[in-house]
C-alpha cells in the first residue's frame, strides 16, 4: 500500500466499511458485468467514480519511453478523448512501479510537478497496477477527487480486485493486438517475399521486414570463409538498398549473434559498442535487433538483423517473426550454397568431361550422338556442330570383321553388360582414316542412353602394323639372303650394253615404272636392281616376286596380302609383296604370268597406290616403285587377250631391252674373265688365262641362255680346269644347236654357229665320211678354213 496522506485509521468503523466495501464491490460488478474489452473499462471507471462518489476515474496504459496513454477517462460527467501523458512526476510513477498508492489528500502538494493536478483541481488519488499473468505492469487503474477521498481498507481492496481485472481485461487486448499485429507483419513479408530466390528474396526480406516492424535498417548477412567477417547479403537503408559490403565482426553488436544468440538492444546500442560508436552513431542507429541465420543443422551461417534511429522495445517487434524469417533466409542461403556447389560439380564434371584425355561419347540407344567430348570430336574427325545428327554406327566400316566386332559390343549394352575394352576399327568421318578404339560403354542408369568411352589406340595399332610389316619385310629379305645373289655390277663395254646402262641411269632418279624385257638369262633382274640401288629408295628394300614360281592361286595373296579367315588355310593376317614394299621397289619378275583377273588390281596399284588385303575391303595406300621384267612378247600377249592392254601401256612406261649376249660378243671376254675370277676364288683356284681357242669358241657359241648359261659354262669350267689355263671341256654339243631362243644377228654368226652345231654332232671330225664337211657339202679344206676364219675351234676337253 501506498504512502497514505491521510490515514483514516482511527476513525475505523469495521463494519461500517465492510458495508460500504459490499456495497462497492456491488455497483462495481452491477455497472461492468455485462461488458467486455474496451466497453468494461469504459463502464468501470464510470461505476468506481459513482460508486466512490469521486470526480475522475481511469486507465491508463503504459507506453514505451515511460508515458501512459488512458484507455478509459471519466470525469464525473462524461469521457474524455484518450490522451497522453510522461509518467514523470506525476503519482501515477509510483504505481506503474508496481504500488497501489492512496493519497487521501494534498496530492498537488505531493506532486508538485504534474500541472495536471492543478488543472484538474485534484486533491486526492487512488490508484493499483494493472498487470498480465506474469506480473508485468501494464499500466494503472486510477481514481481521483476534487476532495479528500477517505477510504477505507475494505474499499481499497475492492479496488484493487477490479483492478486485477482490468490488468486481464488490458492483457487480452494487448495480446489480440499484437496477435493480429504478428500476423499482419508475417504476411506483409512472406507476401512480400515469397515469388523470390536467391539474392532477390535476401532484397525483399529486408525491405519488407524494415516495413512491417518500421525500423529504419534491416539487412542480411552470411559469414565470409574464414567466419571473422560477415558480407551482408542485403542492406535496405530506409529507402534505398545499399551495396553490399563485408565488415569484420569483433566488437559489434552483430558478434553475439553470429556467436548463435538473440540479441537485442532496445537503446543505446552506439554506447554499448564503443569500437562501432561512430559508425552506428553516422547511421543515426539507437537500437538493434538481431538473430542468427541458421542452417537445418543449426549451424550459424549469418545474420538477420533490423536497427532503428529511435528505441526499439523487445515486444514491438515480436521475435517469433524475427525467428521465422530468420529460418527461412538460412533455407534460402543453404538452397543457394546448395545450388552454387551443384553448378560447380556440373562444371566441374562438365570440364573433366570436355577436357577428359580419355574420349567420351553419350549415345542414344540407335547409337545417335548426345555428347562428345573434345578428344571424342579429334578422334573421330568431328565437329562441335556435327554432333547432333551423327549416328555412331557410321563410323564402322563394312568389313565382315568390323561389322562383327560392333555387332557383339551392341548386343553387350542391350543386355546391360558393361563392355570392358573391345577393340574396334573406325573410319574417321573428315578424312576416313582408320581409327581404332578401345571401347567400353554401359548403360545410363536411366536407361535412356549409353556412355561411351573410348581410347583411341590408332597409333598402337599402326605401330603393330608397321612391325609386322617390318618383321615380315626381314622374314622375307633372311629368306632373300639365303638365296646367293648377284649384287654384281653389270658387266659389259658393248654399245648395246652402254645403252641400257644408260637408261638404267637416267630411269633410276625418278619413280617411273620400269618394263625391262629381254630373253631369259640376260640380266633383267640386275638391271632391276641396279635402278633400284641408284634410285632414292635405295635404302629401302627391293621385294622381289617371281609371279613365274608361285600357283596362280596364290599370286593374289602374295602380292597384297589377305585378312585373318579370308580363305582356307589363311590363319593369320598376311602381309602382302606390296606393303612390304612400300616406300621401296617392287621388281615382278614374269610380269606376263599374272592372271588377267588379277591384272585389273595390279593395274590399280599402278594407278592408284591403292588395293585391299585379300578379304577386306579397307583400303590400304602404297608408295612403291614398280619394275616389271618380262622374256614373253607383251605385245603379243595383248593381241592375244591374255595381257590387259591398258596394263601393258602403264608397265611400259619406260622400257628396257637387256640385249642377249650374242647380240654383244665382245663383252664375252670381259665376262668370261670375270666369272672365271669369280669361281676361281670360290673355289680357291688359279685360273691365270683362258686360251685363245676357248675364248673364241665361248664367242662363236649362239647362248641361247645368255649370260646365266655363260655363268653355268665358266663355272663348270673352272671345276674342270686342273691348271693355270680354263679348261671348257666338252660343252658345246649339248648346247651349241640351243641357239634358238633369239634369231642369230648376222649370217656371220648364223655360219658359224650352224658350223659348230655340225661338228659337235660329228664330235669334231671335220673330213672323212661321217665328217661335218661331208654334211655341211664343202671340201674338208673349204671347211678348216671357214672355221679359221670365223673363229671355231675345237674345245679342250
Ligand atoms: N651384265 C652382266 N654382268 C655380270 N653378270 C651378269 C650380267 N647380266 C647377267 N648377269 C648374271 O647372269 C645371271 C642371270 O641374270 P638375271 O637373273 O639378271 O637374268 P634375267 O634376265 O633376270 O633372267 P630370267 O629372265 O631368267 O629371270 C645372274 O647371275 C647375273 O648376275
Amino acid at each position: 500500500m501506498g504512502q497514505d496522506a491521510a490515514s483514516p485509521g482511527d476513525q475505523h468503523d469495521a463494519p461500517q466499511a465492510r458495508r460500504q466495501a459490499d456495497e462497492f464491490l456491488r455497483a462495481l460488478v452491477k455497472g461492468t458485468i455485462s461488458s467486455t474489452g474496451g466497453d468494461f473499462l469504459r463502464e468501470l471507471v464510470k461505476q468506481v467514480s459513482a460508486a466512490l462518489g469521486i470526480r475522475y476515474a481511469f486507465v491508463g496504459f503504459l507506453l514505451p519511453g515511460a508515458r501512459i496513454r488512458t484507455l478509459a477517462f471519466w470525469n464525473g460527467d462524461g469521457y474524455v478523448d484518450p490522451m497522453e501523458y510522461d509518467l514523470e512526476g506525476t503519482p501515477c510513477t509510483n504505481v506503474i512501479a508496481g504500488e497501489t498508492c492512496h493519497y487521501a489528500q494534498g496530492v498537488q502538494t505531493l506532486f508538485p510537478r504534474d500541472s495536471e493536478l492543478v488543472t484538474l483541481g485534484v486533491t486526492s488519488y487512488l490508484a493499483v497496477p494493472l498487470k498480465d499473468p506474469r506480473g508485468t505492469v501494464l499500466g494503472h487503474l486510477a481514481a481521483m477527487d476534487t476532495k479528500p477521498m477517505l477510504l477505507a481498507p475494505e474499499e481499497i481492496e475492492v479496488f484493487q480486485l477490479f483492478g486485477e481485472r482490468a490488468g486481464v481485461e488490458i492483457y487480452r487486448q494487448v495480446m489480440e493486438r499484437s496477435l493480429k499485429e504478428r500476423e499482419t507483419t508475417l504476411r506483409a513479408i512472406s507476401e512480400g517475399t515469397a515469388p523470390a530466390v536467391g539474392p532477390d528474396f535476401f532484397r525483399l526480406l529486408v525491405k519488407n521486414l524494415a516495413t512491417a516492424l518500421s525500423v529504419t535498417y534491416a539487412f542480411v548477412s552470411e559469414f565470409c570463409v574464414d567466419r571473422t567477417r560477415v558480407r551482408t547479403l542485403a542492406f535496405w537503408a530506409g529507402d534505398r538498398f545499399e551495396d553490399n559490403f563485408d565488415y569484420a565482426i569483433a566488437g559489434t553488436p552483430c558478434e553475439k549473434v553470429l556467436a548463435g544468440e538473440l540479441y537485442h538492444c532496445a537503446d543505446g546500442v552506439a554506447d554499448r559498442f564503443p569500437h562501432h560508436k561512430r559508425e552506428l552513431e553516422e547511421l543515426g542507429v539507437r537500437s538493434y535487433l538481431a538473430i542468427p541465420v541458421t542452417s537445418a543443422g543449426g549451424g550459424v551461417l549469418g545474420h538477420l538483423a533490423v536497427m532503428d534511429t529511435k528505441r526499439m522495445e523487445f515486444e514491438q517487434l515480436d521475435h517469433s517473426v524475427f525467428k521465422i524469417f530468420g529460418a527461412r533466409a538460412g533455407a534460402e542461403l543453404e538452397r543457394m550454397h546448395m545450388e552454387a556447389r551443384l553448378r560447380e560439380n556440373e562444371e566441374r564434371l562438365r570440364d573433366l568431361f570436355e577436357e577428359a584425355p580419355i574420349a567420351y561419347v553419350h549415345e542414344g540407344i540407335d547409337t545417335r550422338f548426345i555428347r562428345a567430348n573434345k578428344t571424342a570430336m579429334k578422334s573421330l574427325g568431328i565437329t562441335p556442330d556435327e554432333i547432333d545428327g551423327t549416328y555412331g554406327r557410321t563410323f564402322i566400316p563394312d568389313t565382315p570383321e568390323a561389322q562383327r566386332r560392333l555387332k557383339e559390343a551392341l548386343a553387350s549394352i542391350g543386355k546391360g553388360i558393361d563392355t570392358s575394352g573391345v577393340i574396334l576399327e573406325l573410319r574417321r568421318k573428315d578424312n576416313g582414316k582408320p581409327l581404332w578404339i578401345k571401347w567400353w560403354s554401359r548403360p545410363d542408369p536411366s536407361g535412356a542412353y549409353t556412355r561411351t568411352m573410348f581410347l583411341d589406340i590408332t597409333e598402337q595399332v599402326l605401330m603393330e602394323q608397321e612391325k609386322a610389316r617390318l618383321e615380315a619385310a626381314n622374314l622375307y629379305l633372311q629368306e632373300e639372303i639365303k638365296t646367293v645373289h648377284n649384287f654384281e655390277e653389270i658387266i659389259g663395254t658393248s654399245p648395246a650394253i652402254k645403252k641400257v646402262l644408260q637408261a638404267v641411269e637416267k630411269v633410276a632418279a625418278t619413280d617411273a615404272t620400269v618394263l625391262v624385257t629381254g630373253e631369259t638369262g640376260t640380266g633383267k633382274e640386275l638391271i632391276a636392281r641396279a635402278i633400284h640401288n641408284l634410285s632414292t629408295r635405295k635404302d629401302g628394300v627391293l621385294v622381289k616376286v617371281n609371279c613365274a614360281a608361285i600357283p596362280a592361286g596364290l599370286i593374289e595373296s602374295e602380292l597384297f596380302g589377305h585378312e585373318k579367315g579370308a580363305f582356307t588355310g589363311a590363319l593369320a593376317r598376311k602381309v602382302g609383296r606390296f606393303e612390304l614394299a612400300d616406300k621401296a621397289t617392287i621388281f615382278l619378275d614374269e610380269v606376263g604370268e599374272i592372271p588377267l583377273e588379277l591384272q585389273t588390281k595390279l593395274l590399280r596399284v599402278l594407278q592408284e597406290g591403292e588395293f585391299e588385303r585379300l578379304g577386306s575391303t579397307r583400303t590400304l595406300k602404297v608408295n612403291v616403285r614398280v619394275i616389271a621384267a618380262t622374256n614373253r612378247d607383251l605385245e603379243k600377249e595383248v593381241r592375244e587377250g591374255r595381257f590387259r592392254s591398258d596394263l601393258y601401256y602403264r608397265l611400259n612406261v619406260f622400257p628396257i631391252r637387256s640385249p642377249a649376249l650374242r647380240d654383244r660378243v665382245q663383252d664375252i671376254p670381259l665376262l668370261v674373265s670375270y666369272f672365271v675370277k669369280k669361281f676361281s676364288t670360290a673355289m680357291g683356284k688359279k685360273i691365270e688365262s683362258v686360251p685363245a681357242k676357248a675364248m673364241e669358241s665361248l664367242k662363236s657359241y649362239g647362248w641361247p641362255g645368255n649370260i646365266r648359261e655363260l655363268e653355268h659354262v665358266i663355272e663348270r669350267a673352272v671345276i674342270l680346269s686342273q691348271g693355270p689355263a680354263l679348261e671348257l671341256g666338252d660343252w658345246m654339243p649339248k648346247s651349241a644347236t640351243a641357239s634358238g631362243a633369239g634369231p642369230p644377228a648376222t649370217l656371220e654368226e648364223m655360219e658359224r654357229a650352224h658350223i659348230i652345231h655340225v661338228l659337235i654332232q660329228t664330235n669334231w671330225r671335220v673330213s672323212g665320211e661321217k665328217g661335218a664337211a661331208r654334211i655341211l657339202g664343202l671340201n674338208p679344206t673349204t671347211l678348216e678354213a671357214r672355221m679359221k676364219k670365223l673363229g671355231i675351234q675345237r674345245p679342250l676337253t
